[in-house]
C-alpha cells in the first residue's frame, strides 16, 4: 500500500523551503506527495521578494479535488498567510476528518519577510490548532502563539504546556533559534504528560533555508506511515541533521539543505 500525505503551504520558487521541501521530503520518505498551494513566493536564498496568496477559493478547489478523490493518510500546513485561508483550511480539514494533521505555524522568513498577517494568529489559535496532532513552532512563533517571553529551558516547558492547553496533542518546540545554545540544536516534545528532549550538534553554517519546513514533512509522513509522534520526531532530527551537515552550495545567501542526505547515509 502505498502512504499519502499532503501538504497546504506557499510555494517557494528557490526550492528550498514551502512546498518544494515538503513534496521533495515525502518522496525521499517513500510517501506519496500531494499539495494545496496558499500563496506563490518569488523567492530564492536572498529573501523573499514578492508574495501572492491564492483565493480562498482556489485553496479550497484544491483540497476538495484531494479529499473527493484520493484522500490522504497525513496533512502538514505550512505557509497559510491569512485569516481568511486558515478559516477554509481548517473547515476543509473539519470536513474530511483527516488524522495526523501537522501545524508548522511559518510567521516570518529568515530573512525576516512575513508569511502571516498579523491578523490571522487568532484565527490559527481558534481554529487549526485544535485540529492538530503535532504543532512545531521555533522559539519566535512559541513567543508570538503564547504571549510569552521564551529564555530558558523551563519557558520552553511553559510555553508547551500553554500551547497543549489550546487543544494540539503534542507540541515540539525547535531549538534552532535558542540563541544560548552554541554546541546543540535541541527540540522539546510535549505530549501532554511527558518531556523529552532531542539533541544534536548544532553546524556551523549560514545554509538553513527552509530547515523547519523539512522538520515538520518528515514528521507528516512518518505519521502517514504508521509511526507514533515520538519515532517521528526522533526521524526528523536525523533526517534535518543529515540535511544540514552534508551541505550542498546553491545560490548566494542563505542556502538550502540537502534532502537525499539521510536516505544515502541510510544506505551506506
Ligand atoms: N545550525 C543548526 N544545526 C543543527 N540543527 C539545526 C540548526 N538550525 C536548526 N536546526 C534544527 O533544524 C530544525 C528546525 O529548527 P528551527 O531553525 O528552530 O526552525 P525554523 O526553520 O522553523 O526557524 C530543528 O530540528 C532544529 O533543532
Ligand atoms: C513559502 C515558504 N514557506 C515557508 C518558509 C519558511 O521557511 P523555514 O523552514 O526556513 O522557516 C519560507 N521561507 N517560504
Amino acid at each position: 500500500m502505498m502512504e499519502k500525505a499532503l501538504t497546504i503551504a506557499g510555494s517557494d520558487s528557490g526550492g528550498g523551503a514551502g512546498i518544494q521541501a515538503d513534496l521533495k521530503t515525502f518522496q525521499e520518505l517513500e510517501v506519496f506527495g500531494m499539495s494545496a498551494l496558499t500563496a506563490v513566493t518569488a523567492q530564492n536564498t536572498l529573501g523573499v521578494h514578492a508574495v501572492y496568496p491564492m483565493t480562498a477559493e482556489a485553496v479550497i478547489q484544491q483540497i476538495q479535488a484531494i479529499g473527493e478523490d484520493i484522500g490522504t493518510d497525513a496533512v502538514k500546513t505550512g505557509m497559510l498567510f491569512s485569516a481568511e485561508i486558515i478559516e477554509v483550511v481548517s473547515a476543509q480539514l473539519k470536513k474530511y476528518q483527516w488524522k495526523n494533521i501537522v501545524v508548522d505555524p511559518v510567521m516570518i522568513a529568515k530573512g525576516g519577510a512575513s508569511l502571516l498577517q498579523q491578523e490571522a494568529i487568532s484565527a490559527m489559535k481558534n481554529h487549526l490548532l485544535p485540529l492538530a496532532e503535532v504543532v512545531t513552532p521555533n522559539i519566535p512563533e512559541a513567543e508570538v502563539l503564547t504571549g510569552m517571553e521564551i529564555r530558558t529551558t523551563e519557558g520552553k516547558m511553559e510555553a508547551a504546556k500553554r500551547l497543549y492547553e489550546i487543544g494540539v496533542k503534542n507540541v515540539v518546540i525547535k531549538g534552532g533559534h535558542d540563541k544560548d545554545e552554541l554546541e546543540s540544536s535541541s527540540d522539546l516534545l510535549f505530549d501532554g504528560k511527558e518531556f523529552f528532549t532531542f539533541s544534536s550538534k548544532r553546524v556551523d553554517t549560514k545554509n538553513t533555508h527552509g530547515t523547519g519546513c523539512t522538520f515538520s514533512a518528515v514528521i507528516t509522513a512518518e505519521l502517514a506511515k504508521g509511526s507514533t509522534v515520538h519515532n517521528a520526531v526522533v526521524i526528523a532530527k536525523k533526517f534535518i541533521q543529515a540535511a544540514i551537515e552534508d551541505q550542498i552550495e546553491i545560490g548566494h545567501g542563505h542556502g538550502p539543505t540537502n534532502h537525499w542526505a539521510y536516505g544515502k547515509r541510510k544506505n551506506i
